[in-house]
């Protein structure tokens, strides 16, 4: 009888060993990403529950540091400001509590990340919707078939698994990813496996 830990184990290295299918839109990603912020652009990210916590560790790694000295890089997470949160939640609807933040603090150029493990989050949805109304880049980071944010964003990233969990261990490997490969294309570290 397997452990509960060791039946994660086989799942997650299973679904792991098949995820070299996202490169192009991984890569893909991380170039828009890149071209935004070196254009002057910012980076916002937005997602529920265990994809709220993605988004502020995400976010972080650009503000703060990934796994050198470098320059802070412009991003921000949508999940993080209670007072925000709870006025609009509850004077607009939940629905809006990501979107009324792009309207406000997002401007042409800017990209906005979405993550969402069904692609179905209504207030993922809204603020999609409304970045590329104003002219930003939308990437989506998604699991199952993609839901309508599959569609919905310039770029999608669906994770080809149907547990939440699981996706979710795949969406922190693609976001230290993106983040990597954004400060190789900025120049801000040297490329992998270049002597350091
Ligand atoms: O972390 C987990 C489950 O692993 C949960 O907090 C999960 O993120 C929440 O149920 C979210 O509301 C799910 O939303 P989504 O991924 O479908 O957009
Ligand atoms: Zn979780």
């Amino acid at each position: 009888m397997t452990t509960l830990f060791q039946h994660n184990l086989q799942q997650h290295l299973e679904l792991f060993s098949r995820l070299s299918v996202l490169d192009d839109s991984v890569m893909g990603a991380a170039q828009a990403i890149a071209d935004c912020l070196r254009a002057g652009g910012k980076l916002m990210i937005c997602g529920n529950g265990g994809s709220a916590a993605d988004s502020q560790h995400i976010a972080a790694e650009f503000t703060g540091r990934f796994i050198k000295d470098r320059k802070p890089l412009a991003a921000m997470a949508l999940s993080t400001d209670s007072s925000a949160l709870t006025c609009i939640g509850n004077d607009y609807s939940f629905a809006e509590i990501f979107s009324r933040q792009v309207a406000g603090l997002g401007r042409p150029g800017d990209c906005l990340l979405g993550i969402s493990t069904s692609g179905n989050s209504a207030n993922v949805i809204r603020a999609v919707e409304v970045a590329r109304g104003m002219g930003m880049r939308t990437i989506g980071l998604l699991g199952r078939d993609g839901g309508k944010l599959a569609t919905l964003c310039d770029c999608a990233i669906v994770v080809p698994a149907e547990v939440t969990a699981r996706i979710q261990e795949a969406h922190i490997l693609i976001g230290h990813s993106i983040c990597g490969a954004v400060e190789q294309s900025l120049g801000l570290v040297p490329q992998h496996g270049e002597a350091e």
